[in-house]
């Protein structure tokens, strides 16, 4: 449905993103990730034709266009603005109307009628933009880009501006929406948990690079490098003693890391005895600073993130790190 070749672009002579490939398939949702000012909106505003100067083309069923060919009208795109970009001096009902200039009054009307419904918020229909909470905002503006039936919905931090509470039903909400029509969405955020939850696929942006394209649960499984896991998920970087220790083969330019979740401490013989000499609380864990008690030579410290459920910290302790949860992969 969505495809982007070879991508890359500049502003003021300055590179932002050098040669990005991702396709999105129709029915499918697509994340872009990464921190802020990599070039996630840029990518958005090209594929909706408001950004015309770039390399490469952007496909859009079978019409592929480059550079200041096609005009946005033509694609077949709802936008959906961070920060809604809702006209304050319209009504609900006039902003959703706004686009769709190229009807019929009659008909203008029955299909804003319709969406108004469609969207729960037929009650609103003549309030200012001002009277709506937050969750009512992002309503009308998904109407306003729904309004032309669009293939493709771009969605640019669609739950930044929403509380946690509302964040999750307008998350499942859009998810079914985008099911149900069977729309390609192509949605960015810098929200790794956002990301895993509503994606089929999640590509992550680093230094003007597509570092990883992959679906869900492979990305999150498979990460192929440290900045992707790092990102993805809560890790420790195991130490070199460590490393030494379980004799994992890890080379120059690799890293042995083990996500917090399965970095457990037990009472339990497991042959790596530890010593607790300093412990943070961090929320969901704990920071702590281990020494190990069978290697009197050395004094290393290691720093290993680890809750202490079930630990009695007056027996021995012990690290518990199955093999199979270790992952070494490229610094
Ligand atoms: N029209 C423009 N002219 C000059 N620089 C621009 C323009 N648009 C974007 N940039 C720059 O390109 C870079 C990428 O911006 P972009 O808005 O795509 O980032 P982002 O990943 O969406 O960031 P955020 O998560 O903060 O919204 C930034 O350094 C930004 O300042």
């Amino acid at each position: 449905m969505l495809s982007i070749n070879n991508f890359s672009i500049s502003f003021n002579e300055t590179k932002i993103l050098e040669d990005i490939n991702f396709d999105v398939k129709q029915g499918e949702i697509v994340t872009l990730l990464g921190s802020s000012g990599c070039g996630k909106t840029t990518i958005l505003r090209a594929i909706a034709g408001l950004q015309k100067e770039h390399d490469g083309n952007i496909c859009i069923g079978d019409t592929c266009v480059s550079s200041k060919e096609v005009y946005k009208q033509d694609r077949e795109v709802g936008y959906i603005f961070q920060d809604y970009a809702l006209f304050p001096h319209l009504n609900v009902e006039e902003n959703i109307s706004f686009a769709l200039d190229k009807l019929s009054k009659k008909d203008r009307n029955k299909r804003v009628d319709q969406l108004l419904e469609q969207f729960d918020i037929i009650a609103h229909k003549h309030k200012q933009i001002h009277q709506l909470s937050g969750g009512q905002q992002q309503r009308v503006a998904i109407a306003r880009a729904m309004a032309n039936k669009p293939k493709i919905l771009l969605l640019d931090e669609p739950f930044a501006n929403l509380d946690s509470q509302l964040r999750y039903k307008t998350k499942m909400w859009l998810k079914n929406l985008i099911k149900k029509y069977n729309l390609s969405a192509v949605l960015v955020t810098h929200d790794k948990k956002e990301a895993l939850s509503i994606s089929d696929k999640i590509g992550i942006i680093h230094n003007k690079k597509l570092l990883q394209f992959d679906a869900t649960q492979d990305i999150y499984s498979k990460p192929v490098n440290f900045y992707i896991a790092n990102f993805l998920s809560e890790i420790n970087i195991l130490p070199k003693a460590l490393i030494e220790k379980l004799e994992l083969n890890v080379k120059e330019n690799q890293t042995a890391i083990i996500e917090i979740s399965k970095s457990k401490l037990t009472n339990k013989n497991t042959l790596l005895e530890v010593e607790i000499v300093d412990k943070s609380f961090c929320g969901e864990y704990y920071e702590i600073l281990v020494k190990d008690v069978k290697n009197n030579e050395t004094d290393e410290l290691s720093m290993i993130k680890s809750t202490l459920e079930n630990i009695d910290l007056n027996e021995k302790i012990y690290l518990d790190l199955k093999r199979e949860n270790i992952k070494i992969i490229l610094k």
